[in-house]
């Protein structure tokens, strides 16, 4: 059943009578009209999703209505019906506004195809306007989109914890947006006009992270011909990003406790105390706990960074954010790219829903600007998304169980495919279903 409503206006009676026993069939609400006057009367009073024409018609023309519908009701939309001489005039109202325009004598499935096509856009037109709104609404919270609980939370935590210096630990899985909380803890710190120094502590080589850190005096080591400061000095008086602090080495992670704990370290190759005042966040997408108990990380290190824990959420654990932030990559592509897009197609944005997104928000982020490259017909469709993409869709897994199982079976069964669904992650199986992460650990 289509909920749409369409308004027929042709002053043929018999044809009018034909198209809408057609409509009709389709399951759409259908109203008519035998001339352009009527018709207009009837859009002053009712709600109308669709006008299908046609043109000549001896009150008031197809084309003066298609002027007229755009001026009262700009969201309707209009398809005009036109005999063989009149084509020019009907390539003119598209240009007016008409969705599209069909040619006499009128084949079935071309209308019914070309209503349903005029319908779909019209309701994504509407849709992406809410989603503008939205999206407008959260300009103040700069870029993070969300308005799902877990990135509520972790928004929340942020406000809450930025003014102080406090150190924060963000974990979540690659691609979440922790560099991205990062950034607004520190606009919205004391700091905000001091330094703000990032570091990939898995991009550099742990030789080299150790000195790059915390610098060194000339001669520390071959190649070193003079003095250079580190990360933490340029950092001083603001703020130093620490990324995927899970991979430091136990050398470093000495280094960095001490400069947690008493403000201060040394320059490789020099006894010099550099005290330094600087406001440490760290991220990382490991279970720290689990490299705590296999002895890969501190314990006092880790509970020095986490004062405070933000947890940035995975993708697929807000799939009600998906929608909200393709439509603000496709807003930021597509004017990048000076490309005109007027939104995604229902059924490709229910797919990037049901997707599991194991690269989170940065995965959608590049789908989303690859669909804006490619696209060729304004509207991102299927044909635009990476091929296989549906297929591999992962609805929301499902668990069936025999009646009769035991409770102790079916708790089993729903920890490993949780655990399976999450990529082996603890902690979002331990959220997911609703236990501390330590239960997880010891029914496993
Ligand atoms: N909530 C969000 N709203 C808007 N953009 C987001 C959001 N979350 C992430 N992004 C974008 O996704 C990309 C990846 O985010 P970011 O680099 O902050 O993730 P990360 O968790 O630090 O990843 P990694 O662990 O791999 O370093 C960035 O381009 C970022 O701007």
């Amino acid at each position: 059943m289509n909920t749409a409503r369409i308004l027929l206006v042709d002053d043929e009676i018999a044809h009018l009578k034909t198209l809408e026993k057609l409509f009709a069939k389709e399951g759409y609400e259908v109203l008519s009209a035998e001339g352009g006057t009527s018709a207009l009367e009837i859009l002053r009073q009712e709600p109308v999703n669709l006008v299908i024409t046609d043109l000549m018609m001896p009150d008031l023309g197809g084309m003066e209505l298609l002027k007229l519908i755009k001026t009262i009701r700009p969201e309707c939309e209009v398809i005009l019906m036109t005999a063989f001489g009149t084509v020019e005039r009907a390539v003119q109202g598209m240009k007016e506004g008409a969705y599209d325009f069909i040619t006499k004598p009128i084949k079935r499935a071309t209308i019914v195809k070309s209503a349903a096509q005029a319908l779909e856009r019209q309701a994504l037109v509407a849709e992406n306007r809410v989603l503008k709104a939205q999206i407008a609404e959260l300009k103040n919270e700069r870029t993070i989109v969300g308005q799902s609980p877990p990135i509520l939370k972790a928004i929340s935590l942020v406000k809450q914890v930025a003014p102080s210096d406090v150190t924060v630990l963000l974990t979540g899985e690659s691609g979440t947006g922790k560099e991205l909380l990062a950034r607004m803890i520190v606009e919205r710190s004391q700091r905000e006009k001091k330094p703000f120094i990032t570091v990939n502590c898995a991009a550099l080589p742990e030789s080299i992270l150790e000195s790059e850190l915390f610098g060194y005096e000339k001669g520390a080591f071959t190649g070193a011909n003079q003095r250079r400061i580190g990360r933490f000095e340029a950092a001083s008086g603001g703020t130093i990003f620490l990324d995927e602090i899970g991979e430091l080495s136990p050398a470093v992670q000495v280094k960095l406790l001490r400069v947690l704990q008493e403000g201060e370290f040394e320059r490789l190759g020099s006894n010099q105390r550099i005290e330094v005042d600087v406001r440490v966040i760290a991220a990382t997408n490991r279970d720290l706990e689990e490299e705590m108990r296999t002895g890969n990380f501190r314990d006092d290190l880790y509970w020095r960074l986490n004062v405070v824990n933000i947890h940035a959420p995975a993708l697929r654990a807000r799939t009600d954010d998906v929608p909200l932030l393709a439509q603000h990559f496709l807003a930021i592509y597509a004017k990048k790219n000076r490309r005109q897009i007027q939104g995604i197609r229902a059924e490709v944005m229910e797919t990037l829903r049901n997707y599991s997104w194991p690269g989170n928000v940065r995965e959608l982020e590049n789908l989303i600007e690859r669909a804006v490259v490619l696209d060729r017909d304004g509207i991102v469709g299927e044909d635009d998304l990476p091929d296989g993409l549906s297929t591999t869709t992962k609805n929301p897994q499902h668990l069936s169980v025999p009646l009769g199982t035991t409770l102790e079976e079916i708790e089993r069964r729903v920890i490993e495919e949780t655990l399976k669904m999450t990529g082996n992650d603890k902690k979002l199986t331990a959220k997911l279903l609703g236990v501390a992460t330590r239960t997880i650990y010891r029914k496993i």
